[in-house]
């Protein structure tokens, strides 16, 4: 029988923390079953490292794991198992280069504004590493999130809390009206196979290429719209004035991690237009040391250090009264004074909006109290959908964790599909011109007349992927019998072409065996929340963007978090990309720990993705070990859930230290119980032994660890002993778990 290796990936903050704890578990379990657990590292901190082998010594170098698992997504073997990990916007990056210049690294500063071609190449190098740089690369194909039917009817018997809605809140997004992604797409079919090139044209007659060389497959849908900046500023000034007379705080919300180059650009107008009167008055000043809005806030803080005590003194105090004049703006942290426009990694839509909901349309503000919210989602693709949840909520009250039903998702996500994949053909424009695409023939697939400013990009999708995306939502509503919903609309130029698509595959993917729909967002959400209301599930059917909302809606209405999805990414070449939950690396969570060594990290995501892991491995090669451990996996889950062994929230009681003694001891028991593998049984019968006797014991050293602040010798790249040292803190468990290694 050959090895088979899972990957487990290194990644970053509070999962990367969970691993030092629960992969010594999974090494120790798996060992002797034919299944090797590598790690991989794609730490932000890592994948920074990888990029500038040439300035390391020897000890510090590290090869480029991430292009190594690209690489192995394309093989029928792959087995990865994908924990969340750091988007970083530029802030983040700077951070934690500054981290590894005082480990030692000789990596050179990132160059906000390159002044040499030396400058350009290193600004080239990191930005292989910034904002969403792991994901596309592993997700070679179409994603499958749900909440394992365990945990629904657990969230069910144990329903959380969701936030009161009456029709008088005043709570309301709003989005542009025109000018806006939305409004100005463009998108066509490739005919056939072909390499397209995108030309700048200025009013002066100049010419820049901005890109050429982009290789086109028949059949792929080629998308190109833009954001008139102008636009954009005058939504945002009509927002602040309208939060202003309707009293409601004002927040914002995009994805300037995930969509890198213009999402950073919006939220950046977004902190120009709140403090005009501050960049009206000391422009050049700001400009002078460096000031870039698109690093919000925080940026601008640290920058003005640098200029005399009386210019910083009258610039702040120039902010103070802009606070005045403004409405309340939404807080990421009252305690510490950071607002929503501090920093653009704050600004995450898919975490930020589904809190909202919950909170009943309310925000934190300055004073540290809850409020309603104007909830700024500018693109018209996005918005209306979420004030469609508002109204929904308005009209019919919260919705009922007990007995809401569930909305799942399959995501179109293969092979860079749609916004996600448009970084590299994302552009902000010079000066006035047109924009052109052109085939290799030279014919026009469209053009676009833009300003200086605005952000121009090209988005696609092949039609593999969009094949198998339809034959994934088939095959989910054949298992589950609930009906396929498609979140497509057609009055948007490229949901018009992909509705041709879906109409065309469904019939061969066995679509009148189904029961589906197509309508748009706006629609379709609102027929899945009437739907979750009579207790019924709907599977949301969505393009990359709505997947990345709804895998956080859906479950933070319905479980309370998203850290609870299976997350299941089928590849195309027929390995198995598990990811772990659906939310992000949690850094509240580590700063609660390193302050009071208390991980509330809940590694649910991490088990549901082990144990769909083992299923694949039992399917698709023949360890006969795999199925057994997956088997006792699940029901271990099950026994977890349970017994409600998931960490709390408080210091004193089981943290996710905790919660991995609990799977290990049920998942053991479960191994001891079964026969179809005498050689596991007689393996895990002492084991399972040793951690029931010594429970007590185990959870006594567990809790004794914590309540004192936490020494990790770095946040990016933590000292590996002390982290381990760390999160292993009970002898007793560390010893039986070792001595199986
Ligand atoms: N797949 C990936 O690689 C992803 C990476 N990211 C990255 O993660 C970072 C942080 O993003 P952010 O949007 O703040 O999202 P996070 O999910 O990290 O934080 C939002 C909140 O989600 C809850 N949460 C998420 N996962 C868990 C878990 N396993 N256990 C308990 N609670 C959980 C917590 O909420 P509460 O306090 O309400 O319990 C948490 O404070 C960014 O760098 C972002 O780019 C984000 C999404 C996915
Ligand atoms: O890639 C990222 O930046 C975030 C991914 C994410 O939020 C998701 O897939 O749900
Ligand atoms: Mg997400």
């Amino acid at each position: 029988m050959a090895q088979q290796k899972i990957i487990w990936t290194r990644i970053d903050e509070a999962p990367a923390l969970a691993s030092y704890s629960f992969l010594p578990i999974v090494e120790a379990f798996t060992r002797g079953t034919g299944i090797d657990v590598e790690t991989s590292d794609i730490s932000l901190a890592g994948r920074i490292l990888a990029q500038f082998p040439d300035r390391l010594g020897d000890d510090q170098r590290i090869p480029d794991k991430l292009a190594e698992l690209g690489e192995l997504t394309q093989h029928a073997d792959a087995a990865i198992i994908k924990l969340p990990n750091i988007s970083a916007s530029v802030p983040q990056l700077k951070a934690a280069i500054k981290e590894l210049q005082e480990k030692g690294y000789d990596i050179p500063d990132y160059p906000e504004k390159p002044a040499n071609p030396e400058e350009e190449e290193i600004q080239a190098r990191y930005a292989r590493v910034l904002g969403s740089a792991v994901n596309p690369v592993l997700r070679e194909g179409n994603s499958d999130r749900r909440a394992p039917l365990s945990v629904k009817a657990f969230a069910k018997k144990n329903p959380h809390r969701l936030g009161e809605w009456t029709s008088d809140n005043k709570a309301r997004v709003a989005s542009m009206e025109g000018g806006d992604f939305y409004g100005n797409e463009k998108s066509v079919v490739a005919r056939a196979d072909s390499t397209l090139t995108i030309t700048f044209r200025g009013e002066d007659g100049s010419e820049k290429v901005l890109k050429d060389g982009l290789g086109v497959l028949e059949g792929e849908i080629v998308d190109g719209t833009v954001m008139d900046v102008s636009a954009l500023q005058s939504f945002y000034r009509d927002q602040i004035e309208a939060a202003k007379s309707e009293d409601l705080l004002l927040s914002l919300h995009l994805k300037a991690t995930m969509m890198k180059v213009s999402d950073p650009v919006m939220f950046g107008h977004g902190v120009k237009v709140f403090f005009s009167d501050v960049f009206d008055e000391f422009g050049d000043d700001l400009e002078a040391v460096g000031v870039n809005p698109n690093l919000g806030l925080g940026d601008l803080y640290s920058k003005i250090e640098k200029l005399d005590a009386d210019k910083k003194a009258r610039i702040e105090d120039a902010i103070t009264k802009q606070y005045e004049s403004r409405p309340r703006l939404a807080m990421v942290d009252s305690d510490k004074g950071i607002t929503n426009l501090h920093a653009p990694n704050d600004v995450i839509i898919d975490a930020s909006m589904p809190v909202v909901i919950r909170d009943s349309g309310q925000m934190w503000n300055a004073d540290g109290n809850l409020q309603q919210t104007l909830a700024m989602v500018p693109d018209r693709s996005y918005g209306p959908m979420y004030e469609a949840v508002f109204e929904d909520c308005k009209k019919n009250g919260a919705l009922d964790p007990a007995t809401m039903g569930s909305v799942p998702n399959v995501g179109l996500m293969a092979q860079k599909a749609e916004e996600y994949g448009s970084h590299p053909t994302t552009f902000v424009m010079d000066a006035d011109g047109t924009v052109t695409v052109t085939d290799q023939d030279g014919a026009k697939l469209y053009d676009h007349e833009v300003h200086q400013g605005d952000i121009w990009r090209m988005s696609r999708v092949r039609d593999i992927p969009v094949r198998n995306w339809v034959e994934l939502a088939v095959t989910r509503a054949k298992a589950t019998g609930a009906p396929a919903v498609f979140f497509l609309d057609e009055l948007r130029a490229h949901d018009a072409n992909v509705i041709e698509k879906v109409k065309a595959y469904l019939p061969e993917a066995g679509g009148d065996e189904i029961e589906y729909v197509i309508k748009s967002p706006v629609d379709a959400i609102t027929y899945c929340l009437e739907r979750c209301r009579r207790g019924e599930d709907s599977i949301s059917v969505t393009g990359n963007v709505l997947r990345d909302y709804l895998t956080d809606l859906f479950p933070i209405l319905e479980l309370g978090t998203s850290a609870k999805m299976l997350s299941v990414v089928p590849l195309l070449n027929g390995g198995g990309l598990f990811e772990t939950g659906a939310g992000g690396s949690a850094p509240k969570h580590v700063q609660q720990f390193l302050k009071e060594n208390y991980l509330r990290w809940d590694s649910l995501g991490e088990f549901s993705a082990l144990g769909a892991c083992f299923e694949h491995i039992a399917q698709t090669t023949d360890n006969a070990k795999a199925k057994v451990l997956g088997e006792t996996l699940d029901s271990a889950i099950g026994r977890f859930l349970d017994d409600n062994k998931s960490p709390a929230r408080k210091l004193g009681q089981i943290d996710n230290r905790g919660s991995h003694y609990y799977l290990a001891l049920y998942w053991a028991q479960a191994l001891a119980a079964q026969d179809d593998d005498a050689d596991l049984k007689k393996r895990f019968e002492p084991v399972a032994a040793q951690l029931t006797e010594n429970e007590q014991k185990i959870n006594d050293e567990l809790i004794a660890a914590q309540g004192k602040p936490v020494d990790l010798d770095g946040y990016y790249r933590p000292d590996e002993e002390k982290a381990a040292a760390a999160m292993r803190p009970s002898a007793t468990l560390n010893g039986i778990i070792d001595a199986m290694r």
